[in-house]
């Protein structure tokens, strides 16, 4: 088995993102969702894209947002990939991905087997499926809340499109997970932070380093 891809998910500052480079993430994720602790604006994300420039891929993360939104970050922080976090359709999201011309992650809630089974509607319309924990019901946010999902759901999937694993992953469970899912990308944001939205190089260091040892 090969080591997965890494992203290292709700980079908002200049150490983290040196850190996330220096761990050798494959990815770092730059949150656009005005809620969330790691918000960033549309100068900050162009700052960071600057810096990532060639050591390593943006991705950027939307929930429900409009194209026009999308459109600007992707150009802004000349984005690689873009991953919608909310409850966006195949059609829309086909679309989106049509008229931006990125490649487009979708990332799915697991509670259930049923939330597995979804993937498939998005064949032809995204390019990764990203199984996530699905947040609890009246939760701030829709996700990067540190919650794991009961991995035996994967254990014997077979879906058409390529597909990465997030929820709850940090250093401690993160080999383990890649072990029994057979994953081959990992995306993990709380657990590598101190408090929400601060990251922390010793443990993004640490997670790089048990992701691969898988
Ligand atoms: O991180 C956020 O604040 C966030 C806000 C809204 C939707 C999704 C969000 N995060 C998702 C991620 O960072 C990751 O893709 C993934 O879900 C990992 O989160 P975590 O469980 O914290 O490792």
């Amino acid at each position: 088995m090969s080591a997965p891809a890494i992203k290292i998910c709700g980079i908002n500052t200049p150490q983290a993102l040196d850190a996330a480079i220096a761990a050798r993430a494959d990815y770092i994720g730059l949150v656009f969702f005005a809620k969330s602790p790691r918000n960033v604006t549309m100068a900050q994300a162009a700052a960071l894209a600057e810096r990532a420039a060639g050591r390593t891929k943006v991705v950027g993360l939307f929930v429900d947002a409009s194209t026009d939104f999308i459109a600007e970050a992707v150009v802004a922080a000349k984005l690689d990939a873009i991953q919608l976090h909310g409850a966006e359709t195949p059609d829309a999201l086909g679309r989106t991905r049509a008229n931006l011309g990125v490649p487009v992650w979708k990332a799915l809630s697991v509670a259930s087997r049923d939330d597995i089974v979804r993937a498939q509607d998005f064949t032809g319309a995204a390019d990764l499926i990203l199984f996530d924990a699905k947040a609890p019901k009246g939760a701030n946010l829709p996700g990067g809340l540190g919650l794991v999902f009961d991995w035996n759901l994967l254990a014997a999937y077979r879906g058409a499109l390529p597909w990465g694993l997030a929820g709850g992953l940090s250093p401690d469970n993160v080999a383990d997970a890649v072990r029994r899912t057979g994953a081959t990308l990992v995306d993990v944001s709380s657990g590598v932070e101190t408090a929400p939205g601060v990251k922390d190089a010793g443990l993004i260091r640490s997670f790089c380093f048990a992701a691969r040892s898988a």
